[in-house]
């Protein structure tokens, strides 16, 4: 029986790559899950932000969470690094699995937060120049190597895209880069951990058309690297840049689904309303 939430939510309908094989009938590859959310509740307090949400993330794609303010995208999206135990009367019930593994009871948090890479709705540049931004990670965890850092420095800041624009002032202060520039340069910070997970909270949000549709592309391009999930408010952003849409509602997940098929064929009626701007 279809599982009411979409297609994606019950992952133990994710194939793998094995079944798929052993099935001739279907041609298509199923990406393994990076990701399994079980039964999650999350409460602030006596406040209840997260109900029973379960859902598997497909690994090496961009899933983007939308929903209407305070349904709980942020939430759920700080639960994959465990950013939520940083607040303050914060419980957590349910499983989240990172390739498998408790991310809640059999994973070290430094380690975790070293995988699930994140970037803000605002540009939070180091107020220091743009190398250091990039290696300030790589120097806390000891590495002091120049040549390595130099070549990490150029690898992250071409795989942000803002490598021709820097290279000649790698020494220059960080701050003085524009908005959509210093957002690609915390993505570089990010990527130079060499993570496999990146979280983006409304990425583009503080940014111009110009710069969002940099940003935009950007995605695209590491999604062959790296899991992408991210909160957008834009649901033209969610069409455009991903590959599976959850839309969420009052702390529920109320349909998770491949991107196209939830915005051309919702099959609950929320999301139907939602995506036809009739709330939110
Ligand atoms: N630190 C917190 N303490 C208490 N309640 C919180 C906290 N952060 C979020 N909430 C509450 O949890 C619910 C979900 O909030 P969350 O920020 O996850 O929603 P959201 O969908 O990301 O909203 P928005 O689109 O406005 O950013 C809301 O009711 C919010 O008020």
């Amino acid at each position: 029986m279809a599982c009411p939430a979409g297609r994606l939510t019950d992952f133990t309908e994710l194939m793998t790559e094995t079944e798929n094989m052993a099935n001739p009938a279907i041609n298509i590859e199923v990406p393994h899950s990076k990701f399994t959310v079980e039964n999650l509740n999350l409460y602030y307090g006596e406040k209840q932000a997260l109900h029973n949400i379960s859902m598997a993330i497909p690994e090496k794609q961009v899933t983007a969470l939308i929903g209407p303010s305070g349904c709980g995208k942020s939430t759920l999206l700080r639960t994959l690094n465990r950013m939520n135990d940083l607040i303050p009367g914060v419980r957590v019930e349910g499983r989240v699995a990172l390739d498998g593994q408790d991310i809640y009871h059999d994973t070290d948090v430094q380690q975790l937060r070293m995988k699930v890479g994140m970037v803000f709705q605002k540009p939070n540049p180091f107020p220091m120049s743009i190398y250091e931004n990039i290696t300030y990670g790589l120097r806390a965890q000891g590495i002091k190597d120049r040549r390595y850092l130099d070549e990490m420095v150029e690898k992250a800041l071409e795989g942000a895209a803002l490598w021709n624009e820097v290279k000649d002032r790698l020494h220059d202060s960080a701050m003085g880069l524009s908005g959509g520039q210093q957002q690609r340069l915390c993505i570089a910070r990010t990527i130079a951990m060499e993570p496999d997970v990146i979280l983006m909270d409304e990425p583009t949000s503080a940014l111009d058309p110009i710069a969002t549709a940099r940003v935009e592309d950007l995605m695209d391009r590491l999604s062959h690297d790296f899991t992408i999930v991210i909160v957008t408010h834009s649901m033209n952003q969610a069409r455009r840049i991903s590959r599976n849409t959850a839309f969420f509602l009052m702390g529920e997940l109320i349909e998770f689904d491949d991107t196209d098929r939830l915005f051309m064929t919702p099959s609950d009626k929320r999301t139907h309303d939602y995506i036809t701007g009739r709330f939110g």
